[in-house]
């Protein structure tokens, strides 16, 4: 049976076998449309009293009747026969409109988004006739090429049925075709990299307090970016939008979420990263609105920690993090995938599949939970002996790209990789330090180098690393590093404070150090506010001699006589 699609309540019988009978037109395959199918279309919409659009294939065919606007009646992108953004989609739309012309913005955004051929937009009259129309396409254009405000398509003038009819269709989507696929190849050049649209929320507070001005981009949004960056992918845009909470379905309002799928269309983006944690059914929402794949500041860490995991036990604490993020997500991909299969009928294996496949992954969550206790066992273990041979433990913590690993590298002469990423150490390491006092006596103490901290640390995350983060929670002097060179460094410094007070076991004495002096104007007004502080640059290797003394100082306050 053919389905009629979008608004069909009071339907009369012969209405709907007029509607249906539709689905039998066949048109010649190089033409946009007849003027008898437009004349056809126009009268049973003139009789509904409604707006009507059918979508044609490129053989010709009728495939979706839809009662409704455009915007109202768009495909699902999973149901479009093919997808991407350097070709259409190869299904037009034939839209009978009652009395607005030209075409809506709303309209032609559902032409973007679902990437048609084309839409015809027929102006109805009173008496059922289509009396002109305008023809619609997307414009192949660079980014660069794109003026502002210019918008990504184009309308022609109004035209007679005739001269709709008599446009050579397959020209012209095959010499649009041509042009989107030279102008993906452009972009495309530098990569296999994911290009990525950022996506944030701003609630209220945020707003006045984490921005100078009222348009840069928040800070939240710029670390984001630098997360994508850090995973390998590049950012290509960013949109953001100030509202009260985050809307429970589509986290964004629609407008907005419409604003994201546009410039990710426009600019070839295939992914759209959100400044928060989605739920499962909010990222299927925005799958189906945005029609590309969408994911979560929590994904992009958790893929960082995947692609910078060395050790064994590192790779055993990701793919935990990974599970147990994933696993009350299950439910989501799996209604996915059945939505691909059809609906009716695909369900009871779906969902069969999905308990075993809950059954395997709560197996192994459990399996790794309990490597990553042994592997706790085992550090303690270790620190048991240090503690036995009397060494005192610093542990140098901070927020990610503080410059921890260039500090424990420059005190301890050692190579561990430091870089301007995100997450660039996920592995402590400990080193020997050995430090001259006043009067010229050498004292040892064991110096790890820690995985960085960042604002709203994923749970996962912080469930998969407790072995590594005890390492800091037992050491006997924490050096808490600061990038003082960052704009948003009290933000930072607050964010490791909380982290650090939230930690299962109370932390030792902490010494405040603020890092990357040498690239900060006034290091003076740092130490005014934070007194207690000592101010160093661990690239320039200015301030050691203070930062030793005060080291040494607050390990003998820590653990007695050295
Ligand atoms: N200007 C300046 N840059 C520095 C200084 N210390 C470190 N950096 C730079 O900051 C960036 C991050 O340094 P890392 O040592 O990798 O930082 P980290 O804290 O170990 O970072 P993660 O391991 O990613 O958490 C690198 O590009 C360093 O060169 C400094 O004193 N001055
Ligand atoms: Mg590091």
């Amino acid at each position: 049976m053919d389905t009629i699609y979008g608004k069909t309540q009071g339907l009369k019988a012969h209405q709907t076998k007029q509607l249906e009978r539709l689905y039998r037109s066949r048109l010649p395959q190089d033409r946009l449309t007849t003027p008898e199918l437009a004349q056809r279309v126009a009268a049973i919409s003139a009789e509904l009293k409604e707006p009507l659009c059918i979508y044609i294939n490129r053989r010709g065919q009728v495939i979706r009747v839809a009662i409704g606007t455009p915007n109202q009646t768009k495909i699902p992108p999973l149901e479009l026969p093919r997808y991407g953004s350097d070709r259409l989609s190869g299904i037009r739309c034939i839209y009978a409109s009652p009395g607005i012309e030209p075409p809506s913005d709303t309209d032609l955004t559902a032409l973007l988004m679902q990437r048609l051929d084309a839409l015809v937009t027929l102006l109805v009259n009173l008496k059922g006739y289509a009396e002109r129309g305008y023809v619609a396409h997307l414009l192949p254009s660079r980014d660069s090429e794109l003026p502002e405000n210019q918008q990504p398509w184009q309308v022609s003038k109004p035209l007679s049925l005739e001269a709709i009819a008599n446009q050579d269709f397959l020209e012209l989507v095959e010499g649009l075709e041509e042009e989107f696929e030279r102008n993906f190849a452009g972009r495309a050049t530098d990569d296999d990299l994911d290009r990525v649209v950022l996506v944030g929320l701003m609630q209220q507070k945020e707003k006045q307090s984490k921005r100078d001005q009222a348009d840069a981009m928040p800070f939240a949004l710029l670390e984001l970016g630098q997360l994508v960056e850090s995973a390998g992918g590049k950012v290509l845009d960013a949109i953001w939008q100030n509202r009260e909470r985050p809307h429970p379905q589509t986290v964004l309002g629609e407008g907005k979420v419409l604003e994201v799928a546009i410039a990710a269309q426009t600019k070839g983006a295939n992914l759209v990263v959100f400044d928060r944690e989605l739920t499962a059914s909010q990222s299927r929402n925005l799958e189906r609105m945005i029609g590309l794949r969408v994911s979560d500041r929590t994904e992009v860490i958790l893929d960082i920690f995947a692609q910078r995991a060395q050790s064994s036990e590192g790779k055993l604490q990701v793919e935990l993090a990974q599970l147990e993020y994933r696993l009350p997500r299950l439910a989501g991909h799996g209604q996915a995938l059945s939505r691909l299969g059809g609906g009716i009928g695909t369900r009871g294996p779906g969902e069969t599949k999905l308990e075993t496949d809950r059954r395997v992954i709560q197996k192994r969550i459990t399996f790794l939970q309990q490597q990553v206790n042994r592997l706790q066992e085992q550090r303690s273990r270790i620190r048991q002996k240090r503690v036995d041979r009397e060494v005192p433990t610093v542990a140098i913590v901070g927020y990610t790209n503080a410059g921890k690993s260039t500090l424990l590298n420059a005190l301890t002469k050692s190579d561990v990789y430091a870089a301007n990423k995100l997450f660039a150490t996920l592995d402590p390491t400990t080193r020997r330090l050995t430090i001259t006092d006043e009067n010229e006596q050498l004292h040892t103490v064991l110096l790890t180098d820690t995985v960085g901290f960042i604002h709203e640390l994923p749970h996962s995350l912080v469930d998969a690393f407790r072995a590594t983060l005890e390492e800091v929670s037992e050491a006997d002097v924490l050096v808490h590093l600061v990038d003082a060179a960052h704009a948003g460094w009290e933000d930072q410094l607050k964010a490791v404070d909380a982290i650090l007070k939230d930690m299962p076991i109370a932390v030792g004495p902490i010494l405040l150090v603020f890092n990357k002096i040498d690239a900060v104007p006034d290091p003076q007004a740092l130490l005014d506010k934070y007194p207690e502080a000592i101010a160093i640059s661990a690239l320039k290797r200015q301030g050691f001699d203070k930062l030793s003394k005060s080291l040494l100082k607050l390990i003998e306050y820590a653990i007695g006589e050295l």
